[in-house]
C-alpha cells in the first residue's frame, strides 16, 4: 500500500512560486495585526516585505521575486561539544567560527536554522515522539485527567489542553515546565512518560545553553549573557508536546476561516527548539522574499527559531521568526522546547543595539511575565477579531 506520508512529501516541493497558500489567510491577518501602526511599522514588525502588499491590500503579485529559493541552513554543532574529534586546534576553531557565522546569518534572515550533532540523544527524541503518539491517541476524557489545575500558581496552564473550538488552529498539546517547579501533570499512562521527558529536558537545556552562548557571541555579548540574564533556572523553559490531527479538506475553522495546524505566529520567548515525527507541515516566512519556506522533517535534527525576546533585545536586528503549521493529510506530532525568561525579567532593547549603535529603541521595556500573560489570554480568551490579539508590536515605539 502506498504510504500517505510519501504522497504528502511529493506534494510539498519548494514553494518558490505563488500557491494558494500564499494568499491571504485568517492566520496571516492575525500575524500582521500591527497593521494598525501603519504600513512601514507592520513591515518592520512582521518582516514580510514582499508579502505585505498582498496581505494588507489584497494586491496579487503576478510573479514571485526572481532569486534563489531560500533555505533553512543546517549547522553542525560538533565543534562545540567536548570530546568530539573537532574539539581542539585551529581546525576546530575554524569550524566553530563557520558555524557561528551560519547562525548569525540565519538570525538576521528567516530566524530559523537546524542543528545536527547537537548532543541530544536520538533515541530519547524518538522515545518522546512515541510517547506522544501513545498519549494523544487516547480518549479525550482520559487525556483530560492531565488537564491544568485551577489556581496551581503555574505561570501558564500546565497540562493537557486542546485549542478552543473558536480558533482555526487544530491541535492538542501537553504543556510542561521544569520539574523543579512541581507544576507538571504527567499522564499516569504510558508509565515511562515522566522519566523519559525529564531526561530529555536536561539534554535540551544543555543544548539551549550552548546555542544561547553562541547567539550571545553573535550579538557581541559575553558568551553567558543570555543564560545569566535569566538568573532563575527554574523558569528557564516551557515545553509543548503537540498533536496535529488530520484536517479534512474544506473544514471551516472558527471565525469563518479554514482550519489549520497552527496559524502563522511568532514565538514569545527567546529561542525555540523543535523536533518532530516525519510529517511535514512546519513553514517559515522568508524575511526578504515573503515566501513560505518548508522546514521539512529531517531525522535527528532539531529546528531552532528566534522568538520575540531576542527580537526586542536586539532592537529588531534579529527576527522573531514568523512560522506556521499547515494542514496535513496525516497526523503529526512535534515537541517544542521554549527557552524563556522568568516573569520578573525586564526585557528591553539592549544598549549595544541602541545608544552604542546610534539607533533609537524600537520597543519600550516590559516585564516578561506581563507579556506572557497577554499571550496566554490570547489563547484562553481569544478576542473576536484575531487582529486584537496582543503580540510584541504592543510594545513597539
Ligand atoms: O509543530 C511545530 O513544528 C512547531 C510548533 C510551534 O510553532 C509552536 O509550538 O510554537
Ligand atoms: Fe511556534
Amino acid at each position: 500500500m502506498e504510504d500517505p506520508r510519501r504522497k504528502e512529501e511529493e506534494k510539498e516541493k519548494p514553494l518558490q512560486h505563488a500557491t494558494p497558500r500564499h494568499g491571504r489567510q485568517k492566520g496571516d491577518a492575525f500575524l500582521v495585526r500591527s497593521l494598525r501602526f501603519g504600513r512601514e511599522d507592520c513591515r518592520e514588525a512582521a518582516r514580510v516585505p514582499a508579502v505585505w502588499p498582498k496581505l494588507c491590500f489584497g494586491v496579487i503579485m503576478a510573479s514571485p521575486p526572481s532569486r534563489p529559493a531560500p533555505t533553512v541552513p543546517t549547522v553542525d554543532l560538533s565543534p562545540f561539544l567536548a570530546g568530539t574529534a573537532a574539539g581542539g586546534g585551529g581546525a576546530a576553531e575554524a569550524a566553530r567560527d563557520a558555524a557561528t557565522r551560519a547562525i548569525a546569518a540565519a538570525l538576521q534572515t528567516t530566524g530559523f536554522f537546524r542543528v545536527v550533532n547537537h548532543g541530544v540523544p536520538a533515541e530519547l527524541m524518538d522515545r518522546a515522539v512515541e510517547l506522544s503518539r501513545d498519549f494523544f491517541r487516547r480518549p479525550y476524557e482520559e487525556k483530560l485527567r492531565s488537564g491544568p489545575v485551577e489556581g496551581s500558581g503555574a505561570p501558564v496552564p500546565v497540562g493537557y489542553a486542546r485549542q478552543p473550538e473558536s480558533l482555526p488552529d487544530k491541535n492538542e498539546y501537553l504543556m510542561l515546565c521544569p520539574p523543579e517547579t512541581g507544576f507538571n501533570i504527567y499522564p499516569a499512562d504510558p508509565p515511562q512518560f515522566r522519566e523519559v521527558l525529564e531526561k530529555l529536558y536536561k539534554e535540551l537545556a544543555k543544548l539551549a545553553s550552548l546555542v544561547e552562548d553562541i547567539v550571545s557571541g553573535c550579538m557581541g555579548l559575553p558568551p553567558n549573557f543570555l543564560r545569566d540574564y535569566n538568573g532563575n533556572r527554574i523558569s528557564d523553559y516551557l515545553v509543548a508536546m503537540r498533536y496535529f490531527p488530520v484536517i479534512k479538506a474544506g473544514s471551516g475553522g472558527g471565525g469563518g476561516g479554514e482550519d489549520t495546524g497552527l496559524r502563522a505566529h511568532m514565538d514569545g520567548n527567546v529561542l525555540t527548539f523543535v523536533f518532530q515525527d516525519d510529517v511535514a507541515g512546519l513553514e517559515v516566512l522568508d524575511g526578504d522574499g515573503g515566501e513560505w519556506i518548508q522546514v521539512s522533517p529531517e531525522k535527528g535534527t532539531i529546528v531552532v527559531n528566534v522568538g520575540d525576546i531576542l527580537q526586542v533585545m536586539s532592537n529588531n536586528r534579529y527576527k522573531s521568526a514568523l512560522h506556521r503549521v499547515v494542514p496535513r493529510p496525516v497526523d503529526r506530532h512535534s515537541y517544542a522546547f521554549f527557552r524563556t525568561f522568568d516573569g520578573g525579567s525586564w526585557v528591553e532593547p539592549l544598549p549595544q543595539f541602541t545608544a552604542a549603535a546610534g539607533e533609537k529603541p524600537q520597543y519600550k521595556g516590559f516585564f516578561y511575565g506581563e507579556y506572557l500573560q497577554h499571550r496566554m489570554r490570547n489563547k484562553t480568551h481569544p478576542p473576536a477579531r484575531p487582529e486584537d490579539e496582543i503580540d510584541i508590536s504592543h510594545y513597539a515605539i
